[in-house]
């Protein structure tokens, strides 16, 4: 059998464009949700998964990373970067205006990548959220009528939709980190390219607030000059004020420098989890432009 590929779909998500992008001889299957999709790697039914991490307009996608920390014992293994162009999307037969549109259907993420555009443009419009932008578009071409998705040009070539206004997004330089996990090791069937580089995430959780605590964490890591390109905090779910620390290392874990912050972190009485030590691979926008033209 060949190798399975979990990922956030319907057809037409931009986690598809990541999937195919990225991956060579491989089978693809689709979840409704991303904690679907990462049960279905936890059980093996797949082996390896691709959710959305990151974005860069809107910031980190929490129900990943929440999972990923409190329901799933999976590692990341990979990071695909991928451009993201939001465009709003139609039936074919639908010929009024953006005023016309009185429901504009998508991911939260995506959503919020178009506030601006649709403050301004769209205000009487209502939204209803979908579990992905390809849900959103596929919704659109089951129904029809005075209705539009926020999506990507594939979604637009897999349910035969109409791009009514291209990239709406409201910043331009706009990105997704999607991460690849998996459970079992095992070699990635991926396409012939090089990572750009390299990251460690770690989790840092504190015994407990106190004056300088994370000024001590990160002091750990910037005397051995261990650049971080990333620190978010998220709340325990233990009760107000508790939180842990996802921290992005530009560096892949190494056997002197990683256990000696963990050393050092566990003397301040902090505890350090490490949620994967990964290449990142960037996928151009021509690689978007061939997958999209594809299907077209
Ligand atoms: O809905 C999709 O198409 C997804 O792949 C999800 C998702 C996200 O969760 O951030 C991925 C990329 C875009 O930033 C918007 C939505």
């Amino acid at each position: 059998m060949s190798y399975q590929v979990g990922y956030l779909g319907p057809k037409g998500t931009f986690t598809k464009m990541a999937v195919d992008g990225f991956f060579k001889d491989y089978e693809s299957r689709s979840y409704e949700t991303i904690p679907e999709c990462m049960d279905a790697v936890e059980n093996g039914e797949v082996d390896a998964g691709v959710v959305p991490l990151e974005n860069a307009i809107e910031g980190t996608v929490h129900l990943t990373i929440d999972y990923l920390i409190h329901q799933v014992s999976l590692p990341i293994i990979g990071e695909i970067i991928v451009p993201i162009k939001q465009h709003l999307l139609v039936h074919p037969d639908f010929d009024g205006d953006l005023g016309d549109i009185d429901i504009i259907y998508s991911h939260s993420h995506a959503i919020a990548q178009c506030h601006q555009f649709i403050h301004k443009n769209m205000k009487d419009s209502r939204i209803s959220y979908t579990s992905s932008t390809g849900q959103a578009a596929q919704l659109i071409s089951e129904k029809g009528g005075n209705i539009a998705a926020i999506g990507n040009e594939l979604a637009a070539g897999e349910y035969g939709l109409k791009i009514f206004k291209q990239e709406i997004h409201d910043y331009p330089n706009n990105h997704t980190r999607f991460a690849v996990i998996q459970k079992e090791k095992k070699r990635l069937p991926m396409q012939d390219f090089q990572p750009q580089n390299y990251k460690t995430t770690i989790m840092v959780t504190l015994p407990r607030d106190y004056a300088g605590a994370l000024h001590q964490v990160l002091s750990a890591f910037s005397w051995r000059k261990m650049n971080l390109s990333k620190i978010e905090s998220r709340p325990m779910k233990t009760g107000l004020g508790n939180y842990f620390f996802i921290i992005d290392v530009d560096q892949t874990y190494d056997q002197v420098l990683f256990p000696g912050v963990q050393a050092e972190l566990e003397a301040l009485g902090c505890s350090m989890k490490v949620l994967g030590t990964y290449p990142s691979f960037l996928l151009s926008e021509e690689i978007i432009k061939n997958i999209c033209d594809h299907k077209s």
